[in-house]
């Protein structure tokens, strides 16, 4: 909806209104038709200032009626109607003005904003382009330098920002409403001409070509396979090069190809995902909206390696009170120079003087005592962490909440070890702790839902996206990646080399292919943990099957040769020197894998790129579907989530779950049943249970399967 009304001083009000963003649907667009019609007719108005109910302007296009056919008035006429009116139309831009938000407040004569007002064309993160006339009208105001950036990116911008780019004309601290009024008033009267920016010409420098060309090498790059930056790119190439009508052709030309793409469907699946994850549900029934969080201003990080140290920044950005504690001296004394280096660094990034909160170092555990929620981040070791939560029992006070960084060991144990197991949960943050946004709340079978309510609190007030998992080995993430990374292993074996397997999952979107990956990470992290579970080390046969099931050395040989990746400059690649981050093919490898096939009389295929993508994903998809079948994820967008902000899985692409459902189903299932044919002895290969259900229920769309997973386990079906 959209209300029109006459206000002293013969200015017309158009407020946008459909919460919690007054995003543009076809009521909304409909509304505004009406009122501008009003303002055109009715000679009482001699200007009109538009703005949005309740504070916030406008966040773009109704992005659900993307999903079905497009009804009512488009918004493209719509807008030109505005910026043809022959009375001065004002914007008044508070909260944020966003894709068709801010395109309609480009199709407005004048623009004044609150200085923090949220403004950007994020279309292209929802797989699209600004096709209002925004790839047009904004490289005429602001200049194509900053148009490319602002759309290619989706970046937002402050409204002080706004105003040093030029797109819009005034701003303020007060109300944007008040002063957009008064300036409506101030300026019936003046010539409009120049106010209209689709008659403008478009500010370009004058090596246009060169200029284009080097950004499109950037965007690529970038993108890793995206289409709608490359697209963003070449509307804004229109809109330097051809007259404004033309422009507009093109933007709408490419609109049509981005918006008919599976990338778009699955760039807006994403968004929607980011926000369900939120909603947690326990499958004790608390969730979310029937449980009461508590806010946290104290807060101690226990072991400051560098998990420990990007969790303390974390908090401390966050606006709590930390107390770091560290028991060997050279870690903590490395901590206490770097940690503040880093605060401050982050704080800056995020445009702010000085981090909201504030880190202490200690060395004694005595000095937690007081805080509300500590954060053990020590050695991936049960036996020091089975340590640590019995101490913390006994140090911190008794509503203190204990929660630890552990990256897939049992959080049940870990409660057990402690006086009050409900106040016990799991939070694995991802390195850089700081910096990336994955937090999973992993919930013990005692943990109470007013602890998970509060840590997932806690974790959107650091910016994470937290997703609440169950208690199983590995958790979500690490517990669908062992499949991914087993796969890779056995093509090694089976003829591939590592930059082969990489390269195709770089081709697929991935920053990064699983070898090089693990050269980051450093081997030795898997090496330890297969230790610490018996599949390796003295006294284990060195065959290819291990507790029943195939097994490659391949890893444990490498780490036996002293090759741990970037940090000994040797792994799967050779680097400059250890801790060395460019990877270059080392013929060392391919010696080691003839030798290793030749010792097991395994011979070398050539294996396509298909099925080395096929492998790995299936299983890793599998993987995912046996975790929605235990209930260790509430709904398929939750494994997305985990996957597109943790690992590394194309935004573009979705996820793992909604890829297998771009796939389809049914395929997936025909290929894993096909490569569990020709390796019956891999376990991860065998179609779960849901998989097969929900192709037997037609392969209904990720939407649905969360009812019908609720149906099945009511019915004891999974
Ligand atoms: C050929 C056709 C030509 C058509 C041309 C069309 C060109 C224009 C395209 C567009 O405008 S695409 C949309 C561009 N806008 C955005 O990308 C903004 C998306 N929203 C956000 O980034 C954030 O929601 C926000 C606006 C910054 C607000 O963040 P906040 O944290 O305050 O709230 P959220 O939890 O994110 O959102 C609350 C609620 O609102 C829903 N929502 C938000 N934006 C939209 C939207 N544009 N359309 C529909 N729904 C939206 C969001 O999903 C939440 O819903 P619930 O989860 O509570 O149900």
């Amino acid at each position: 909806m959209a209300t029109f009304s006459l206000l002293p001083g013969s200015v017309a009000l158009i407020t946008l209104t459909n919460p919690p963003v007054n995003a543009l649907s076809a009521a909304v667009r409909a509304g505004i038709v009406q009122a501008v019609q009003r303002s055109v007719e009715d000679p009482k108005v001699k200007s009109v200032v538009i703005c949005g109910q309740n504070g916030r302007f406008c966040g773009g296009a109704d992005i659900r009626e993307f999903a079905g056919p497009m009804s009512g008035p488009p918004l493209v006429p719509l807008i030109h109607a505005i910026e043809a009116l022959d009375k001065p139309v004002v914007a008044a831009i508070e909260g944020l003005a966003l894709g068709g938000g801010l395109e309609l407040a480009l199709g407005c004569h004048y623009r004044i904003a609150h200085t923090t007002a949220l403004l950007g064309l994020p279309e292209v993160t929802l797989g699209l382009l600004p096709a209002a006339g925004g790839t047009q009208r904004l490289p005429r105001l602001a200049g194509l330098p900053a148009a490319l950036d602002l759309i290619t990116t989706g970046r937002h911008i402050s409204g002080t920002e706004a105003l040093e780019l030029g797109i819009v004309d005034q701003v303020t601290d007060g109300s944007a409403l008040d002063i957009a009024l008064e300036f409506a008033k101030s300026i019936v009267g003046r010539p409009l001409n120049t106010r209209r920016l689709s008659t403008l010409p478009c500010r370009c420098p004058t090596d246009i070509d060169n200029l284009l060309d080097r950004f499109m090498v950037q965007v690529r790059q970038r993108a890793r396979g995206a289409l709608a930056p490359v697209a963003c790119v070449g509307a804004l190439r229109a809109a330097a090069t051809l007259p404004y009508a033309q422009g507009l052709r093109k933007e709408r030309e490419l609109m049509d190809t981005l918006f008919n793409s599976g990338q778009a469907r699955a760039l807006q699946y994403a968004f929607f995902s980011q926000r369900v994850v939120g909603k947690w549900t326990l499958p004790s029934g608390a969730r979310w909206d029937n449980t009461t969080s508590r806010t946290i201003s104290t807060a101690a990080v226990i072991g400051l390696g560098t998990m420990g140290r990007g969790i303390a920044v974390a908090l401390a950005l966050a606006g709590m009170s930390v107390v770091a504690v560290e028991t060997q001296e050279k870690q903590l004394s490395e901590a206490r120079q770097m940690v503040p280096a880093m605060l401050q660094r982050e704080a800056g990034r995020r445009g702010l003087d000085t981090a909201p909160g504030v880190i202490s170092f200690c060395s004694s555990l005595q000095d937690v005592s007081e805080v509300e929620l500590v954060i053990e981040a020590v050695f991936e070791d049960m036996a020091l962490k089975l340590q640590l939560f019995r101490q913390l029992s006994a140090v911190c006070k008794p509503d203190t909440l204990l929660c630890s960084n552990t990256s897939g060991l049992d959080i049940d144990q870990l409660a057990a070890a402690t006086q009050r197991p409900g106040l016990v949960v799991g939070m694995h943050f991802f390195a850089p702790a700081h910096i990336m946004k994955l937090l999973e709340v992993v919930c013990g079978t005692r943990s109470s839902p007013e602890t998970v309510a509060t840590v997932m609190q806690l974790g959107k007030r650091m910016g994470k996206v937290s997703v609440a998992v169950g208690n199983c080995p590995g958790f979500v993430g690490n517990r669908m990646l062992k499949p991914y990374t087993e796969q890779a292993n056995f093509l090694l074996e089976e003829g591939a080399m590592p930059e082969q397997v990489d390269k195709v999952l770089e081709e697929f979107g991935f920053p990064m292919g699983v070898f090089r990956m693990s050269d980051l990470s450093g081997l030795d992290v898997g090496w330890r943990i297969r230790k610490a579970a018996g599949l390796t080390g003295p006294g284990v046969e060195p065959t290819r099957t291990r507790q029943g099931r195939r097994y490659s050395p391949l890893p444990d040989q490498m780490c036996e040769a002293g090759r741990l990746g970037q940090k000994t400059g040797r792994g799967w690649y050779q680097y400059d020197g250890p801790g060395g981050r460019v990877a270059r093919s080392d013929p060392w490898v391919q010696t080691f894998l003839d030798a290793y096939r030749a010792r097991h009389n395994l011979a070398a295929r050539v294996i396509a790129a298909e099925e080395i993508l096929e492998r790995c994903l299936y299983s890793l998809i599998n993987e995912g579907f046996k975790i929605l079948q235990d209930g260790m994820a509430a709904g398929p967008e939750d494994i997305d989530a985990i996957y597109v902000f943790g690992y590394g899985w194309p935004r573009h692409r979705g996820g793992p779950m909604f890829h297998a459902g771009q796939v389809g189903l049914a395929r997936v299932l025909e290929k894993l049943e096909h490569y569990q044919q020709l390796h019956p002895d891999v376990a991860p290969m065998k179609p779960s249970m849901l998989l097969r259900r929900l192709v037997a229920a037609g392969s209904p769309p990720i939407q649905k399967w969360r009812e019908l997973i609720h149906r099945e386990r009511v019915h004891s079906q999974l």
